[in-house]
């Protein structure tokens, strides 16, 4: 089955102090259906730590996690994995994670490179960035005319950077089925704001 809907991605500046769960939470209670974890720093502790912790959330409320760059956090976890071009062979990533695992993986605006990780074994091929992200300002742009191309490889189709509440119809309307969110979702002043966005979210993706 296709994986489909808000797919939030967690931020280690925005989510600091304290926010980390009870802001995923919020966004979970949203209707958000896929979480990554995205922490980009050495900590092995405190990864452990929070990803363990937000499986056990995710599992609660039937979500999925899925863990950015670390095959064997993803390992030790039993969760999915999100690779990107410089992160590691997909086809090493399926063999130790089963062929039941999700793994996704980041293929700019190429056809080319969604070929190959769908030879490869990936669930998912992300695409993006579409707009000005302020997370990753120097993230590589797409153009989205390659979403109908993405298509055709009949795979999950993710879409990522810079997604706002004006621009998501713009991808949704293309067919894409994961729209993946940071700042949209996590840059607020609270959680009622973040389960807010992410209902506001979700039904435009459902539209
Ligand atoms: C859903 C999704 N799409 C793309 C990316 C980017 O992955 P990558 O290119 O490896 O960059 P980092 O996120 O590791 O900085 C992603 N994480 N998630
Ligand atoms: C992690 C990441 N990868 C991207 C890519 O294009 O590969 S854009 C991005 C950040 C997405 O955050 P925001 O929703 O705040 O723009
Ligand atoms: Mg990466």
């Amino acid at each position: 089955m296709k994986l489909h809907g808000l797919y939030g991605i967690t931020d280690t500046e925005l989510l600091a102090n304290g926010r980390l769960l009870p802001y995923v939470e919020a966004a979970l209670k949203g209707g958000m259906q896929v979480l990554q974890y995205r922490d980009k720093t050495q900590d092995t502790a405190r990864r452990y730590e929070e990803a363990t912790a937000l499986k056990q959330l995710c599992s609660h409320y039937n979500a999925q996690l899925i863990i950015n760059d670390d095959l064997l956090l993803a390992k030790e976890l039993a969760v999915g994995l999100h690779l990107g071009q410089e992160d590691g062979s997909i086809t090493k990533a399926r063999q130790l994670l089963g062929n039941n695992a999700i793994i996704g993986a980041t293929c700019h605006g190429s056809i080319d490179l969604a070929q190959r990780a769908k030879a490869e074994g990936a669930s998912y091929l992300a695409f993006g960035r579409f707009f000005p992200s302020k997370t990753k300002p120097n993230a590589k742009p797409a153009d989205i005319n390659v979403l109908s191309e993405a298509k055709a490889l009949g795979l999950t189709i993710c879409a990522i950077g810079g997604i706002t509440l004006n621009n998501v119809h713009l991808l949704t309307k293309q067919g894409v089925n994961l729209i993946a969110v940071v700042n949209e979702l996590f840059d607020a002043n609270n959680a009622e704001q973040v389960e807010k966005r992410a209902k506001q979210l979700v039904s435009t993706i459902f539209l």
